[in-house]
């Protein structure tokens, strides 16, 4: 593949504002039967989100997806969200008492509204057979499947049903995929959104590598319909994972779902734990973002999130931060 690119080697281009306040732009996407706030969603990992950071996000209309390292908890975290008129947005793997939990849930008569298969490498037989288990048992259930890297396993997995696909592997933060295995989208992940969203027919989600909000906007531009960030919600007040102080100052951990630490032994390890300096209010993030999207919105001319996806760009190799950081 030629002139790939990562976020930082883009620069959007402004055309004409249409708009007399950026309060004026509307960042909210549509997903399936729902629209959201934001077309941001915390990833599905187990020191980003819980039940109660979950349940939060779903109040204040803002999309989620729990993780799926205590399975045990699912079938009653679905419960809970149903009741109190939530929508339910849950993971799965593709191990064979997952197949068996399908079955509880269908039983139960607690269909998810959402369900993410969450693998390393999308792209194969065991997340096909998945998917076409779901799409027969649960045929209500909006299927995000993924992680893939290529236009081939999009095609793939849209034509086995999925509902959306999700793009990324190896480009995030707490990942060490691209050093122990020499593959990924890691360093062209943005180039990888739109290879692949060239290819969707179905809403694409930009997973891992987003460093800035300016990042979401440009995910955007590339055929995302919504991006998957780690880091930037690690470290909040609402974030799960321990909080350390060291010097006066507060830190809390953040690790990735196939590190050692999340696994429990060291076997096929492609995560690593970091921590990141406590951030405040996950409120205050949010709001943030939401107003930096509204932001990009008028600067591309527009009133909404479409109004990203045509604007100009420029490639400047690795020279936007001109050697600032954030
Ligand atoms: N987005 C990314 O870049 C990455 C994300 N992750 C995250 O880490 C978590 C653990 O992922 P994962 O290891 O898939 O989940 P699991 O450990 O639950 O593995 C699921 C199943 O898939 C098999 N499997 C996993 N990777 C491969 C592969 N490369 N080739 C063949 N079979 C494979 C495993 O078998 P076996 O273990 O015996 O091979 C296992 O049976 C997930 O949350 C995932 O999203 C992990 C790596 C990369
Ligand atoms: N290669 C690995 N990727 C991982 C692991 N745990 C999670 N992830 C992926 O990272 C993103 C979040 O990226 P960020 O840059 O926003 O922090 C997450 O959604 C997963 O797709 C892992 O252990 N190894």
């Amino acid at each position: 593949m030629e002139n790939v690119f990562d976020y930082e080697d883009i620069q959007l281009i402004p055309s004409k504002c249409i708009v007399s306040s950026r309060s004026e732009c509307d960042t909210s996407v549509s997903l399936g039967k729902h629209t959201f706030n934001l077309p941001v969603v915390p990833a599905n990992m187990q020191t980003i989100v819980d039940e109660s950071l979950a349940r939060k996000l779903a109040e204040n209309n803002y999309f989620y997806v729990m993780h799926r390292f205590e399975p045990e908890k699912r079938l009653d975290f679905v419960r809970e969200m149903k009741k109190a008129g939530l929508i339910s947005s849950i993971s799965v793997g593709i191990k064979d008492e997952e197949y068996d939990f399908l079955d509880t849930l269908k039983k139960e008569n607690m269909v998810p509204d959402y369900m993410t298969i969450d693998i390393a490498h999308g792209h194969s037989d065991a997340v096909l057979n998945m998917l076409r288990y779901i799409k027969k048992e649960l045929p209500e259930t909006f299927v995000i499947a993924g992680n893939v890297g290529t236009p081939e396993a999009v095609r793939e997995l849209e034509n086995a049903g999925a509902d959306a696909t999700k793009v990324g592997i190896g480009p995030g933060k707490v990942c060490i995929t691209k050093m122990k295995t020499g593959f990924g989208t890691g360093g062209w992940q943005l180039a990888a959104v739109r290879w692949c969203s060239k290819a969707a027919t179905k809403p694409v989600i930009a997973d891992g590598g987003i460093r800035t909000h300016g990042d979401i906007a440009k995910s955007i531009r590339f055929g995302a319909s919504m991006v998957m960030v780690g880091s930037l919600f690690a470290g909040h007040e609402e974030s799960p994972g321990d909080t350390k102080e060291v010097d006066g100052t507060l830190y809390k951990e953040y690790f990735g779902s196939a590190s050692e630490f999340q696994k429990g032994e060291k076997k096929n390890v492609e995560g690593k734990k970091i921590v990141v300096e406590h951030k405040g209010n996950i409120k205050d993030t949010l709001t943030e973002m939401e107003q930096d999207l509204q932001s990009a919105i008028s600067y591309a001319g527009g009133r909404d999130i479409e109004g990203l996806r045509h604007v100009d760009y420029v490639i400047v190799k690795n020279s936007i931060f001109n050697g600032d950081r954030i």
